[in-house]
């Protein structure tokens, strides 16, 4: 994985005001840099509620903090008379860097189809910003052995019309869904057979080589920094979406800091 610098994102999800955010990123920053945090060696980046977002921008602006921020979900229109969304250019307005895109508790909650998904991939893109998005399959099909074909359907149908210069830039999280919150994590075989099954697809069957030599894949689920180096060490796995762990700064600091123990 030569030259992809690991993405470790925490994912909030609805979790910490705008008020514990500063609390949160301020000591995230302060236990990074403490740990001598290399930049080069892994990326650090908060998702953070809606709410979140303006004060961890003046926070990491003001701060020159070395941590990325993003939003969990965007709106697929671009303005007008859509009650209670947010659109891509608020988002890159606010320098958001990161949007998450499809995540399962959108698709299971919100009804988000993977076209629903591919729409929101283009108006992040359009917008500047990198979509991280989401697949995985749910406990049936693993327990069917289909993991593999059901989430390269979702690859294809997440990426249609993308351009390879596009996918080079962008993040996919293979996010199991029965690993998700569940304490239940995929092995690190598990987690390689996917992501390398998505590299391998996206070369093979997609925007090219060249694409899938740029893009990261991470994995999501139940990370933790007990699991984290053994799922980093894994060739086709460039990074992690971490959901509750990411709450503690100081746990999600060492997540952060696998490098140093691989
Ligand atoms: O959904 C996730 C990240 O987006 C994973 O959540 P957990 O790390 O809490 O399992």
């Amino acid at each position: 994985m030569a030259d992809r610098i690991p993405l470790m994102a925490g994912n909030w999800k609805m979790n910490l005001n705008h008020v514990e955010a500063t609390g949160v990123v301020q000591k995230l920053a302060w236990t990074l840099s403490d740990k001598r945090y290399d930049k080069a060696k892994a990326e650090a980046a908060v998702i953070v509620p809606f709410t979140d977002l303006r004060t961890v921008q003046t926070l990491v602006e003001g701060d020159k903090l070395p941590i990325a921020y993003g939003a969990q979900d965007v709106s697929v229109h671009a303005s007008g008379a859509y009650t209670g969304e947010v659109s891509a250019d608020m988002l890159a307005k606010l320098k958001c860097a990161y949007v998450v895109v499809g995540h399962s508790e959108r698709r299971e909650y919100h009804g988000e189809s993977d076209e629903i998904v591919n729409d929101k991939a283009k108006v992040v893109l359009a917008a500047g910003m990198t979509p991280i998005i989401c697949v995985g399959e749910k406990l049936e099909i693993r327990k069917e052995g289909r993991q593999v074909p059901f989430v390269l359907d979702q690859v294809q149908k997440v990426l249609a019309d993308l351009t390879p210069e596009q996918v080079a830039k962008l993040v996919i999280a293979y996010e199991p869904v029965w690993a998700i919150g569940t304490g239940e994590v995929a092995t690190p075989e598990d987690a390689q057979e996917v992501c390398g099954a998505i590299r391998r697809y996206i070369a093979e069957e997609l925007q090219g080589a060249d694409a899938a030599a740029g893009c990261r894949i991470q994995y999501g689920g139940s990370v933790k920094s007990s699991n984290i180096v053994d799922i980093m060490a894994q060739a086709d796995v460039d990074g992690a979406l971490v959901g509750g762990a990411s709450l503690d700064p100081e746990e999600f600091a060492k997540i952060v800091l696998f490098y140093q123990h691989a």
